[in-house]
C-alpha cells in the first residue's frame, strides 16, 4: 500500500513545503505547468493529480513526458528500494522508466479520460484525452486490473468513455514491450516434416472453448414468429397452390428451415409467408382466408428441440457441427507464426505514432488461396479519424468487404478486382457496388490480432461469417471473445466462430503495467 510521503503544493515555485492552505484552491493560470492548460493539486486520497484548468477537448495531447530509462540492474540494486518504486514501468526493452514532466503524476481511474502511448523513438508518453475534459477536472489514465493500493474515487464524476472498447492501457504496454524481440517471439520451427500433425501442447496457441448453451430445448426457449397459412381441405389443389406461391413472390429465406405443407387429419395447411399485410390469394379456388399462426424462427439443432418444434409447425433439422478442433500441421502452424509475426512487426510500427497499438492481419488462406488472393492488414485508427468506431477488426472487416464488392456479383468468391469504385459514403464503407450480403464476408478466413475483439468488433466478426479469430492479448473487461462477453457462443446466433489465444513464451509474457510498476 503506497503511503506518499510528501504533500502537495499547488504554488507556482512547485517546492514540496506541503501546505495545506492551497489544497483546496484551483489551478489558476499562473501556476498552469503546460501549455495544455494542465496543473497539479491534491486529488482526496490519491496524493497529488493532474487537473485541466480550461477545457480540453477531446484526442488533445495534453503532455508529452520524456522518460529516464534505468537499467535492469541498477534498478534492482538501488531504484526499487526507493520512492521511484510506485512510479517506474517496464520500458519496452526491459529496461525501467520514469516518466517525467506531468506523466508520473497522473493517478489511476477505471474510466480514464486520458490514454497513453509510448514513443520509443523519442523515448518519451504521450497523454491525449479521450473526450472533452472540464475545467476542474481531475485527468487519470488507467493502471490495469491489479493496483497495490486501494483506489479512491476512480470513476464517480467520469462520464462513459468515447471509445467503446477502451482498451486495457496496461495491455498496450505488454504488446508493445515484446515488439523489438519479434523475431525470438516467434521463431519459425525448422525442426519435423512439414505435414506432421501438431495437437495439444504442441500448438502455440490454445483454442477457447465456446461454452455454448443447449439451444430451445424447451417449449419456452423456443423463439417463434407469426407466419400467414391457409387451409387446403382438398388435397386436389396443393400442387396448384405450391405451384401459385412459387410465383407469388411471397417465399422468402425466412421460411426456409420449415416444411411448406402441414397435413393433420385430413386438412393440409400451407404456410406462405412472413409478411406484415394479409397475402391476396387466388380466387378461383376453393380454399379458406389466410390466417396467423406462431412458427420456429430457427431450424432444430437437436432432436429434442426438433420435437418440440414439430408440434408448432414441421421444421428442418439441421444438427450443429460438433466442436472439434482442426487438425494443424508444422507448416500451417508455421503459416499462423508468420501471421503473428506480422502483427507484431505492425504494432511496433504504431509505437512512433498516437494510434492505438491494436493490428488486425487476414492473411491468404493457408489451404484455399482461391478464398482470397491478397492479404489485408488494418491498424486501429480511431485517434487519427477521430472516429470511434475505426478499431483495427472493423477496419479489416471494412477492407476485405471493400475489395470484395468490387468483384463481380456474378462470381462473388472470385476476388479480381473492378476497376475502382471507392467508398463514397460516411458509412461503414462498403461500397454501393456490394452484393447485398454476399461479397463482404469473411467467409473461411482467418483473422489475426493483437488484442482480443472488443463485443462490438466479436459481433461484426460474426456477421462477416469469419471462419476463426487468433488473438495475443486477452481483453478480460471487453473482450468479446471470452474476456466480458462470447459472442460466437451466444444463444441464438446465426453462425459461429473458432476462436484461440495464441500463448506467449515463458519470460517473454510481458507484465502489466501495474506490475511493472510494483516490480
Ligand atoms: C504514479 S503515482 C501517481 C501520482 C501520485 N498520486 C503522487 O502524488 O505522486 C501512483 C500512486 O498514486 C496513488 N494513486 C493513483 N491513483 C490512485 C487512486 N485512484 N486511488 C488512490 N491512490 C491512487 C497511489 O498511491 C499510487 O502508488
Amino acid at each position: 500500500m503506497a503511503t506518499l510521503p510528501f504533500t502537495v503544493t499547488t504554488s507556482n515555485t512547485s517546492t514540496s513545503s506541503g501546505e495545506s492552505s492551497t489544497e483546496n484552491s484551483w489551478c489558476q493560470s499562473n501556476w498552469v505547468l503546460n501549455r495544455e492548460g494542465c496543473c497539479i493539486r491534491t486529488a482526496q486520497g490519491k496524493g497529488r493529480g493532474v487537473y485541466a484548468s480550461r477545457i480540453i477537448p477531446p484526442q488533445t495531447v495534453i503532455e508529452v513526458s520524456p522518460v529516464l530509462l534505468f537499467t535492469r540492474n541498477e534498478y534492482n540494486d538501488y531504484g526499487r528500494h526507493t520512492i521511484l518504486d510506485h512510479y517506474v514501468f517496464k520500458w519496452r526493452d526491459g529496461r525501467m522508466a520514469l516518466a517525467l514532466g506531468l506523466g508520473s503524476i497522473f493517478n489511476h481511474s477505471s474510466h480514464p479520460n486520458v490514454l497513453y502511448t509510448i514513443d520509443p523513438a523519442h523515448q518519451c508518453i504521450r497523454y491525449t484525452s479521450t473526450r472533452t475534459i472540464n475545467p476542474e477536472e481531475e485527468m487519470c489514465i488507467f493502471y490495469g486490473q491489479n493496483l497495490w493500493f486501494d483506489p479512491v474515487g476512480t470513476a464517480e464524476n467520469l462520464e462513459p468513455q468515447v471509445y467503446l472498447d477502451q482498451n486495457d492501457q496496461s495491455e498496450f504496454l505488454d504488446i508493445l514491450a515484446i515488439d523489438i524481440e519479434v523475431d525470438e517471439v516467434e521463431p519459425r520451427d525448422t525442426s519435423g516434416d512439414p505435414h506432421d500433425i501438431l495437437e495439444g501442447e504442441a500448438l502455440p496457441f490454445i483454442w477457447k472453448k465456446l461454452q455454448i448453451d443447449e439451444e430451445e430445448e424447451s417449449m419456452e426457449d423456443i423463439r417463434t414468429m407469426q407466419a400467414w397459412a391457409v387451409d387446403i381441405s382438398n388435397s386436389k389443389y396443393i400442387a396448384t397452390m405450391l405451384k401459385w406461391l412459387k410465383q407469388s413472390g411471397l417465399e422468402s429465406d425466412t421460411l426456409s428451415h420449415l416444411k411448406r405443407i402441414r397435413k393433420r387429419d385430413s386438412i393440409s395447411t400451407l404456410l406462405l409467408s412472413v409478411s406484415s399485410s394479409v397475402p391476396v390469394l387466388p380466387t378461383n379456388i376453393d380454399i379458406g382466408g389466410p390466417y396467423q399462426i406462431s412458427v420456429p424462427c430457427h431450424p432444430a439443432l437437436t432432436q429434442t428441440s426438433l420435437i418440440l418444434k414439430n408440434t408448432l409447425w414441421p421444421t428442418v433439422y439441421a444438427p450443429r457441427r460438433k466442436w472439434e478442433p482442426e487438425k494443424w500441421s508444422i507448416a500451417k502452424v508455421q503459416w499462423a507464426r508468420d501471421a503473428i509475426n506480422h502483427i507484431l512487426r505492425n504494432t511496433a510500427e504504431t509505437a512512433s505514432s498516437d494510434e492505438l497499438p491494436v493490428v488486425a492481419y487476414v492473411p491468404k488462406p493457408f489451404e484455399d488461396e482461391a478464398l482470397l488472393s491478397r492479404s489485408f492488414t488494418a491498424k486501429d485508427t480511431r485517434i487519427s479519424t477521430g472516429h470511434p468506431l475505426r478499431h483495427a477488426a472493423m477496419n479489416i472487416i471494412r477492407n476485405v468487404a471493400d475489395w470484395r464488392a468490387q468483384t463481380s456479383p456474378a462470381d462473388p468468391l472470385s476476388d479480381t478486382p473492378k476497376p475502382a469504385t471507392s467508398p463514397s459514403n460516411g458509412s461503414l464503407g462498403i461500397s454501393d457496388t456490394s452484393c447485398n450480403g454476399v461479397n463482404y464476408l469473411l467467409t473461411g478466413l482467418t483473422l489475426f490480432i493483437t488484442h482480443e475483439p472488443c463485443i462490438m468488433c466479436s459481433m461484426a466478426l460474426l456477421h462477416s461469417r469469419v471462419k476463426e479469430v487468433f488473438y495475443i492479448v486477452p481483453m478480460p473487461r471487453t473482450g468479446g471473445c471470452g474476456g466480458s462477453a462470447c459472442l460466437p457462443a451466444l444463444k441464438g446466433v446465426n453462425h459461429r466462430y473458432s476462436i484461440a489465444h495464441w500463448r506467449q513464451k515463458e519470460g517473454n509474457a510481458p507484465a502489466h503495467l501495474d506490475e511493472q510498476i510494483d516490480a
